[in-house]
């Protein structure tokens, strides 16, 4: 039997939301030993923007070229064509993410369809035990709107910052968000599990490289 080429033979599995999910059957342009990866990310009050700085970091660390790009000072002219693979990070607040990352996604959908793509979900949902089923909702929402189907998705906790929120925020975290209002969790708390995301950036880099 003739091997199979490895363009049309995707990887096996693909990361989405903790479970295995049968592969985005699309084709990719290269594979090559030093990749330039852009980083789109979408924050409103930080973390985000640590997550993606840290996948740039272990990307840089990999050999990689790496350009990171805020969401909200995205140039209209972006020149893209360079671009091997992308990472879309982007935080959910009251159940979406930002609209920025949304309209990039729109703009771009037809490269984006060439190219692998990880999406990374950074929410609250994600790190609270019983509410995976919410941080899942957010990106199937994402994924439906967009019709951009990315190649894996990472459902990541991301942080509180109690100290920073104004009452509407407050309010809107503890009781909708978590719907309890847990006095254990009324400080500022990172949950970002920095290990998984190690664990998921090398994983994607294993199925581009
Ligand atoms: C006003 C507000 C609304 C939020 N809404 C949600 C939500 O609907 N679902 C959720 O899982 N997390 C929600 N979060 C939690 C954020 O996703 C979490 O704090 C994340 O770390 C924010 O990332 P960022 O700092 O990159 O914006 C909310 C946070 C705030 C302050």
């Amino acid at each position: 039997m003739k091997p199979v080429p490895w363009a049309i033979m995707p990887p096996l599995e693909y990361r989405h939301a903790g479970r295995i999910d049968r592969p985005h059957q699309c084709l990719f342009h290269c594979r090559r030993d030093i990749m330039n990866v852009l980083i789109v990310f979408g924050t409103t009050e930080g973390q985000t923007k640590k997550v993606a700085e840290r996948v740039a970091a272990h990307f840089r660390g990999r050999g990689h070229h790496v350009e990171l790009q805020d969401s909200a000072a995205l140039a209209s002219d972006l020149e893209l064509g360079h671009v091997d693979a992308f990472v879309i990070a982007a935080s959910v607040h009251q159940e979406h993410h930002q609209e920025a990352v949304t309209n990039f996604v729109f703009a771009h959908h037809d490269l984006l369809s060439t190219r692998p793509c990880a999406l990374i979900s950074v929410s609250l949902s994600a790190a609270l035990e019983g509410h995976e089923a919410y941080a899942q909702r957010y990106v199937d929402r994402f994924v439906s709107v967009t019709a951009w189907q990315p190649r894996m998705t990472l459902l990541l906790g991301g942080a509180l910052r109690f100290s920073k929120y104004d009452f509407f925020q407050e309010q809107f975290v503890k009781f909708v968000v978590m719907k309890s209002g847990d006095p254990n969790i009324e400080r500022d708390h990172e949950f970002t599990d920095w290990n998984a995301l190690a664990n998921f950036a090398d994983r994607f880099l294993e199925t581009i490289g």
